[in-house]
């Protein structure tokens, strides 16, 4: 198994934007896909040397046309739609040899691009960079946000609508996805992961072994049996205080370099084959920071070197 990137600068990548905030039921994270442009993704990876296209926006309804519904499952109809839309886009990015690249958006959208992904690998690891598990369902929500519940979704746990979204179904293996940078998880949460034995490195295990192991053992469970690896890169797996422009902060994160130490190590290793940039708020940043180091991060996981 193998990365389509670093290997070949002269690799082609498709960014596509998903402005979606139903799932986080608050305003201004549909703003991320323009706050990471302006932060100039698509010039910063053309210097890397790679052929970029920028494939736009998705369309996303507007919460203030539409109502909940569901209580426990915010915009389920909505969400729904949009993930089928983004899971067949992700496909043809696919289809034509290039590697998809996802700005959020709320991380509901993972939904879609791990659908579209997995109709190309069909034995895929994913890494899920995080403050959050993302692991509740309708019956273990605390907010019903559906931004909470994508990596459950992807593992088959959930509202049917969602998880039989692309026809595949469970898209993904608890012996294949490794969450990293946990820190705020709720007890259903818990729960689930010990009953899947999914491995979580929290917090704790960051400070107690270094981000260096933790992504050496991340990276041998994610490829082990796997034909892909999807990286889902939530900005409040970072620290807030480095990247304040996130709905649902959890002090206490990934430092800058913690996170590029990982994002280096895993375009080292080669093994990432699609990838998005989640949960970016610009009404809630300052100065456009989060944006920007959602934008050096992609640049690490694509082979950026200082020297
Ligand atoms: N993608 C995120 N930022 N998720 C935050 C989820 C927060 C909380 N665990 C919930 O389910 O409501
Ligand atoms: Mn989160
Ligand atoms: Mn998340």
């Amino acid at each position: 198994m193998e990365g389509i990137y670093v290997k070949n600068r002269n690799e082609a990548l498709s960014l596509l934007g998903v402005p979606m905030d139903l799932g986080a039921d608050r305003r201004g994270v549909d703003m991320g896909p323009s706050a990471i442009r302006y932060a100039a993704v698509k010039e910063r990876l053309d210097d890397l040397g790679y052929e970029v296209e920028d494939l736009g926006n998705i369309q996303v309804p507007t919460p203030e046309s539409y109502t909940v519904g569901h209580q426990q499952l915010k915009y389920l109809r909505e969400i729904t739609s949009v993930s089928v839309e983004l899971a067949d886009q992700v496909s043809n990015i696919k289809d034509r040899g290039r590697f998809p690249l996802i700005l959020g958006g709320d991380h509901s959208i993972a939904i879609g691009s791990i659908a579209g992904a997995a109709r190309h690998h069909r034995n895929m690891g994913v890494i899920w960079f995080d403050a959050h598990g993302d692991l509740n369902t309708e019956e273990t929500t605390p907010s019903g946000n559906i931004h909470g519940m994508p990596l459950a979704v992807s593992l088959g746990i959930g509202h049917p609508d969602l998880v039989e979204i692309g026809g595949i179904y469970p898209k993904v293996k608890p012996d294949h996805v490794v969450v990293i940078g946990a820190r705020d998880l709720d007890p259903g949460e818990q729960e689930l992961i010990r009953e899947l034995g999914i491995k979580v490195y929290t917090m704790y295990d960051i400070d107690r072994l270094g981000m260096a192991q933790v992504m050496e053992e991340t990276i041998s469970i994610v490829s082990n049996g796997t034909d892909g690896v999807h990286l889902s890169l939530d900005l409040d797996g970072m620290d807030p205080n480095e990247s304040p422009g996130v709905g649902t902060p959890v002090p206490g994160g990934m430092t800058y370099r913690e996170s590029h130490l990982a994002m280096e190590l895993l375009a080292e290793a080669q093994v990432i084959t699609s990838a998005e940039f989640v949960e970016v708020n610009p009404i809630l940043d300052s100065g456009n920071k989060t944006a920007k180091n959602a934008v050096e991060l992609i640049r690490s996981v694509f082979g950026a070197k200082t020297l």
